[in-house]
């Protein structure tokens, strides 16, 4: 009988980003804070008898050896070779992925990056290397900033690039998530020149108390829909942008303040994507690999 490993890639929010400063290499000092949310894909894992790795469905526009996916299981497997633990890749089982994409592209929820981090968790079990999560998240940071979080699965606060993370004692509100229907390019935002560089470094219980995104000044003006989300959503407390947008979020308290603002959503902005989810500090991918 061949079992089939299931396991979500959730996604996260930035609840706040501030960007204290740009390295040498281009990449910009962040201090963000990362929560999960009850919402995201969903990877399937099915051990193969040969040694290929086959990814479907393929994602529009997504070559599969860009795949972060597909990358994630190479590095995986290069790094098991580099390490003695096989002689070579294709002594490692091959496998079956099913991809559920769920969240939007370019979103700013983290889809991609948490797409590798499940796949480098679950080949990690199913090949039995036990890796440990330093050396995992390290062989993330490789394939994006924001790979690191995802792999280790708890809400942090985080400096750096994303990379120097503390665990992060947040609130678990309800959230309701607008995706104004545009992706917003990552490179486009951090190369803008308004972008501001310079705020203060500020201690985790500052940020706690609330803080807001540097990258939303120049998100509204690149993208004039989501600045219309941001202030749609803002009549029913405080708008944010998640990482580089392009989606908006705001917290509430319960989930039937939540479901209300999405009804409002149907009938006044119909053609906007939106769904509710709750904050969770312990990563729902964690929380399934335990009971796996
Ligand atoms: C904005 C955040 O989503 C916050 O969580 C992340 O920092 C972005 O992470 P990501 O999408 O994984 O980004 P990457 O794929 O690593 O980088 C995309 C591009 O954005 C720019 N970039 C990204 C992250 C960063 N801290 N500084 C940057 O300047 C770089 O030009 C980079 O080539
Ligand atoms: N498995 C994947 N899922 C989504 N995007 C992928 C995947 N593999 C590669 N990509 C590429 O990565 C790009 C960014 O996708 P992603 O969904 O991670 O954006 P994002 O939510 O804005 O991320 P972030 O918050 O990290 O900036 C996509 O436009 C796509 O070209």
């Amino acid at each position: 009988m061949t079992a089939t490993l299931s396991l979500p890639a959730p996604a996260k929010l930035n609840r706040m980003l501030h960007i204290t400063g740009q390295r040498a290499d281009g990449y910009h000092e962040l201090q963000t804070l990362f929560q999960f949310l009850d919402h995201g894909d969903r990877l399937d894992f099915t051990l193969r008898d040969d040694a290929a790795i086959h990814l479907a469905p393929a994602i529009e526009g997504v070559p599969a050896e860009s795949n972060l996916i597909m990358r994630a299981a190479r590095l995986l497997s290069e790094a098991a070779v580099a390490r003695g633990q096989v002689a070579s890749s294709n002594d490692l089982p091959g496998v079956d992925i099913r991809l559920k994409k769920v969240l939007p592209m370019g979103g700013g929820l983290g889809g991609g990056s948490s797409d590798a981090a499940t796949t480098l968790l679950a080949l990690d079990h199913l090949w039995k290397l036990e890796l440990d999560l330093d050396t995992l998240a390290e062989l993330g940071l490789a394939l994006g900033a924001d790979v690191p979080v995802f792999v280790r699965g708890f809400s942090a606060w985080a400096e750096g690039i994303g990379e120097r993370l503390e665990p992060a004692p947040l609130d678990t509100p309800w959230f309701v998530v607008i995706h104004p229907g545009i992706e917003v390019a990552t490179p486009a935002v951090f190369g803008h020149p308004q972008l501001t560089r310079s705020s203060p470094a500020i201690s985790m219980a500052r940020a706690l108390q609330g803080g807001r995104n540097d990258c939303e000044v120049v998100v509204r003006t690149l993208y004039p829909a989501v600045a219309d989300a941001l202030d749609w959503l803002d009549q029913f407390g405080t708008a944010r942008l998640t990482g580089t947008g392009a989606c908006v979020f705001c917290a509430f308290d319960d989930a039937r303040q939540a479901s209300k603002v999405l009804g409002r959503l149907d009938s006044e902005r119909p053609t906007w994507h939106a769904f509710m989810a709750r904050g969770c500090n312990l990563s729902p991918l964690h929380a399934a690999l335990a009971s796996a």
